[in-house]
């Protein structure tokens, strides 16, 4: 090793170790930004119809797969596919053998969001030990897209549920209503002679026979509802946002249709910013 200008290599030896530490820290720090930037998460979503299961880096979705809510054998591929980091689980069903099963073989730490998980908001909902944690994570979205605004989440999957959280980032609950497949069972399931109609098919403002009759009723009693949440919530809250979310499609009119912001994968980001609140905790 050369001698350092006007001194001995021992006088520098000091010198070349704090330059190597702080170039092995700044490389370590490097690394663990790129670890924080590049975690994977994985994103479970149980629903009374239908599971899902996303993949997140950071906060992009980078894949999403419908499965039973009852098999969910899509867990074992997709955890052969991805470095995954952490997962949390969200369902508003109790799990059967098989369910339970497949998530006890994921070998990472795994958030099971209930009552007792640290969320970014507050929770005023008066009854936390029932309420349905898909509801929560929709408010979660919504509020990280837009903080400090009122907001209105619509689900419309099994149920169509009405979520409010109000710039304060305060939960305030809301309402559950039938979901669209649920209207059209229930209508054959609770009388005597009516059909189950196809959600799909000609649909008049008014029926003119008794499929139509059933389709319209249900498919324009959806719209109305909505339409009135909307109407009466910004009477109250003049400034509010309005999201809409779940697994059906509807086709809005245009004035209904120009103040929603239509997220289909509103829960899935919740949880996914629920789990990265949690970091550390799991
Ligand atoms: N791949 C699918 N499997 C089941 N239902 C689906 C699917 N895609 C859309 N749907 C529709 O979405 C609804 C379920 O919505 P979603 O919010 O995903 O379910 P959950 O209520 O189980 O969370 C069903 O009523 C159905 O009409
Ligand atoms: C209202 C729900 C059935 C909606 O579930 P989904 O339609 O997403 O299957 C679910 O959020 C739930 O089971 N809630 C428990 C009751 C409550 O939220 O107060
Ligand atoms: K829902």
């Amino acid at each position: 090793m050369e001698k350092a200008p006007g001194g001995s290599v021992k006088e520098s030896l000091p010198g070349v170790f704090l330059y190597v530490c702080a170039v092995c820290l700044n490389f370590y720090l490097y690394l663990c930004t790129l670890k924080t930037i590049n975690t994977v998460n994985l994103i479970i979503d149980i629903g009374n119809t239908v599971a899902k299961v996303a993949l997140f880096e950071g906060a992009t979705m980078v894949n999403v797969v419908y499965d039973s809510n009852e098999s969910l054998d899509c867990l074992e591929r997709i955890c052969t596919e991805y470095p995954i980091d952490r997962g949390i689980v969200a369902t508003v069903i109790n799990l059967n053998e098989r369910v339970s099963g497949q998530i006890s073989k994921l070998s990472i730490p795994l958030l099971w969001l209930d009552k007792d998980t640290p969320l970014p908001v507050i929770n005023l909902y008066e009854t936390p030990e029932t309420l349905g944690y898909d509801r929560m994570a929709a408010v979660v979205a919504a509020n990280e897209q837009f903080p400090g605004r009122d907001i209105l989440v619509i689900d419309a999957g099994t149920c169509i549920t009405y979520e409010f959280i109000d710039s304060l980032g305060q939960y305030h609950g809301g309402n559950i209503s039938p979901g669209l497949q649920m209207r059209f069972k229930a209508l054959h399931q609770f009388t005597g002679r009516l059909p189950l109609v196809a959600p799909q098919g000609c649909t008049p403002t008014l029926g003119k026979d008794t499929e139509t009759a059933m389709r319209a009723g249900v498919w324009k009693g959806i719209e109305y509802e909505i339409s009135g949440y909307i109407t009466a919530m910004k009477h109250k809250y003049p400034e509010v946002l309005v999201f809409l979310t779940g697994g059906d499609d509807f086709s809005f009119d245009t004035n209904v249709k120009s103040v929603i912001f239509a997220d289909r994968f509103l829960v899935l980001k919740g949880l996914n910013r629920i789990l990265n609140y949690n970091n550390g905790r799991i």
